[in-house]
């Protein structure tokens, strides 16, 4: 059940405490259906097939199928076949490794029959972790949006959002959004133009449903309306979430992120992008140094609707689910230790 009206956490124990419990958000936002994740198979799986999905969701999820492996067997062997898998679930959420490198760093050195314990309370904290980050995100970001919209304080202030980098994507509040709802909940006007964000439709199907839940107004865009409304006027700020910013500053994002930051810049909308330190990767030089992510062209010619879904042509298709926005199209990121100009 989704408590009405309030972000929450996408990820828990389950109640014996040796699984997880996630929203298969492939359901949303017809079907609020909570699964439980039981080895790190099943994470592998939740993670591949997008039952769960963001940078930071996609981290914490592996941190507890990791722990599920050592549950069942604490050896080296299972410990090392456990990390191999979860790491090639995905390849560009640098989250991920993130993750999976701080839960090896804690168990690593334990005796197997201290492993499973560590390494659920391990995911615990990063966890727990996520959400501090994303709250101080969202203050943050809360300032900044108050001094955005002093300019403009007749009026409500319009923010484009790509993809969902909500509580859905993250343990909770969310990066992008986490803005966007403290800016509500103080009493700052705001509305939120929803890139649909083909193909999978997170802004639709996700951001939409968040927004709607926490009684944010917003309106549902096909993504090539987004630098048309832009030259009108229409939007006083991108913020979007990332998965991966690289050590000069370029992001990697959702696939159609790069094109509204090229229209941002083009009509001076200032480019945010919300992230979290373990999204910051300095170990990756640039953009062109992150794995990109091809995923199957089925998921371009069919649409998923409620009921099922249907498909919209015959012919191949290609499917590359990110893109690398440069650092120089970026005016600010919006991060836990502050809105800086470089990470
Ligand atoms: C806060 S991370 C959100 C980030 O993850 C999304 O990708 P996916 O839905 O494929 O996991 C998208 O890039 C979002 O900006």
């Amino acid at each position: 059940m989704i408590l009405e009206g309030h972000h929450q956490r996408s990820i828990t124990r389950t109640q014996d405490g040796r699984g997880a419990r996630i929203l298969d958000q492939r359901e949303l936002p017809w079907k609020v259906k909570w699964v439980e994740l039981r080895s790190a198979h099943d994470a592998e799986v939740a993670i591949r097939e997008m039952w769960t999905r963001g940078a930071p969701m996609i981290g914490a999820t592996a941190a507890y199928g990791l722990a599920m492996a050592l549950a069942m067997d604490a050896s080296d062997e299972t410990l090392d076949a456990a990390y191999t898998l979860l790491l090639a679930s995905r390849p560009t959420a640098v989250n991920l490794r993130w993750a999976l490198d701080r839960m090896m760093e804690t168990v690593r050195p334990l005796p197997a029959s201290e492993r499973a314990e560590a390494a659920f309370a391990r995911a615990d904290a990063i966890c727990d972790e996520d959400v501090a980050l994303n709250k101080a995100i969202g203050e943050h970001g809360l300032a900044l949006l108050r001094d955005l919209h002093a300019k403009h304080p007749d009026r409500p202030l319009n923010i484009l959002t790509h993809c969902n980098a909500g509580w859905l994507a993250t343990v909770d509040y969310g990066t992008a959004t986490a803005p966007i709802y403290l800016a509500h909940d103080a009493g700052i006007p705001v509305h939120v133009w929803v890139d649909e964000t083909r193909p999978r439709n997170q802004g639709a199907l996700l951001t939409a449903f968040e927004l709607s839940g926490h009684g944010v107004p917003h309106t549902v865009i096909v993504d090539n309306a987004g630098g048309h409304l832009m030259m009108n006027g229409q939007v006083d700020a991108v913020i979007v979430g990332t998965d991966r910013v690289t050590a000069n500053g370029d992001v990697c994002n959702k696939i159609g992120t790069y094109l509204k930051a090229l229209a941002a810049f083009d009509n001076d909308v200032p480019f945010y992008v919300a992230l979290p330190s373990p999204t910051f990767d300095p170990d990756t030089p640039t953009g062109r140094d992150i794995p990109i992510e091809e995923r199957h062209g089925d998921e371009v010619i069919h649409v998923a609707g409620e009921g099922g879904t249907i498909r919209v042509t015959g012919s191949s298709a290609a499917n590359p689910a990110f893109d690398v926005t440069p650092a120089r199209l970026v005016t600010a990121y919006i991060t836990e230790r502050g809105v800086l100009d470089r990470v």
